[in-house]
């Protein structure tokens, strides 16, 4: 795949690469796809809260019962707020609507836990559940949860009947503090309270997942990662591009990281673990941090002179081997260095490398160009026209390094 050429041609007619016309037919595949099934679904209007969202965009729906964590949940996820500050949320009296600015653009609904949507008059179910989306369901793992789990399994039966599309997702929320046998054995307890109900009412496949989280640690964001990577359609591509970096550039993992909010949005196939997710965030912070405290790329005319002038003697743009926010460190600890790439606006790419690599640089960074080029393709089109994402076949990596 040809990403460079073209640029900067001076020529009247718009310079469109194999890639983008590859994109432009996938994304109008997917539109007119997208269309046909919605066809028959009547435009969402909200619920007696207030107004109805944009359509298009996925839709994450917080529920559960009172003081499990929804609020907390979507403060720290989305909002970085100190965990430790959740203790003074107020309890929600209404339905919080939220519109994240992504790499897609989401909405976040915040129920408070007194209300039950199914039972309460005036909701607008079409408008709720009628998205593309997931249902988090947040349980209180410290509290009793037998009532937590009935409302649950009523939910999913209703759920079912009407919007069987729809993901749920079951947090088992606030397990800091729990031994690992006491989590594992609630999770095995509320997974089958659930599985029985539902067999017993005849629906086998239902889309429900189960994930263990509390806000003390890195496993909600873990927890989003993958509820939001289930809503991105040609997942496998970003997947396939990660993978094939990894292989060219000896990389042990790298991961495709929301910036504002930490959720990795893809990783290649070899399997996650905790450790390498969370240096990599971590990795985030400390590069926000020195670019809040430094500023970013503008510079001034003066300082421009000195990085041009003597010794080098040449242009800010030669001397460094690209535009976009780059950094890599070397971990003391097993010599591995990590890299960033910042990829857009709400995108980084970091990746931790293999023992001893980092005199590969050059050709690491020729190799990451490639992919960020690559990357920056796949979200381009469908983000403009702001509907799903579409997506490429990996781009072609150099030589390997
Ligand atoms: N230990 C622990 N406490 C948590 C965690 N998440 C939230 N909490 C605490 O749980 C309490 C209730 O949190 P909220 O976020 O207000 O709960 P909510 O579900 O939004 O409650 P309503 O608005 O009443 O529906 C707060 O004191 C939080 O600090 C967690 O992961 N671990």
């Amino acid at each position: 795949m040809d990403m460079g050429s073209g640029r900067g041609r001076s020529t009247a007619i718009p310079y469109i690469s194999p890639a983008s016309l590859n994109l432009t037919h996938v994304y109008e595949q997917n539109r007119q796809r997208v269309q046909k099934q919605d066809g028959t679904k009547a435009e969402g209007g909200g619920g007696p809260s207030g107004q109805g969202a944009a359509r298009g965009k996925p839709r994450l729906l917080l529920m559960g019962q009172r003081r499990s964590g929804k609020s907390s949940i979507s403060s720290v996820v989305f909002h970085k707020m100190p965990p430790s500050e959740t203790l003074f949320l107020e309890s929600t009296a209404r339905v919080q609507k939220e519109s994240m600015k992504s790499f897609m653009d989401f909405h976040v609904w915040d129920f408070p836990g007194q209300i039950d949507v199914f039972d309460t008059p005036g909701y607008d179910m079409d408008a709720i559940f009628g998205e593309i989306g997931a249902l988090i369901w947040v349980i209180d793992a410290q509290d009793d949860y037998l009532e937590a789990v009935a409302r649950l399994n009523s939910t999913i039966l209703d759920l079912q009947r009407q919007y069987s599309n729809i993901n749920i997702e079951v947090f088992i929320h606030k397990v800091d503090g729990l031994s690992d046998d006491y989590k594992l054995d609630i999770q095995r307890d509320i997974t089958i309270r659930i599985q029985d109900e539902l067999s017993d009412h005849g629906f086998e496949n239902a889309p429900v997942t189960f994930h263990l989280t509390s806000i003390y640690n890195h496993s909600i964001f873990e927890a989003f990662s993958k509820v939001i990577q289930k809503l991105i359609p040609r997942l496998g591509t970003l997947e396939a591009m990660l993978t094939s970096l990894c292989r060219t550039c000896r990389f042990e993992k790298a991961y495709l990281f929301d910036v504002l909010s930490k959720i990795y949005i893809a990783t290649d196939s070899a399997p996650v673990d905790m450790a390498s997710y969370e240096i990599c965030s971590d990795y985030i912070d400390v590069i926000i941090d020195i670019s809040e405290v430094y500023g970013t790329w503008p510079r001034s005319e003066e300082q421009r002179r000195q990085l041009e002038g003597e010794p080098w003697n040449m242009p800010l743009e030669d001397q460094i081997s690209t535009v976009w926010a780059e950094s890599c460190v070397v971990i003391s600890d097993g010599n591995k260095p990590i890299m960033l790439r910042e990829v857009d606006t709400y995108l980084a790419l970091v990746a931790i490398m293999k023992e001893g690599t980092h005199d590969k640089m050059p050709l690491v960074n020729m190799n990451v160009d490639v992919v960020v080029k690559g990357l920056i393709d796949f979200f381009e089109i469908t983000k403009a026209k702001g509907q799903g994402i579409g997506g490429v076949g990996p781009p072609e990596l150099g030589q390997e390094s």
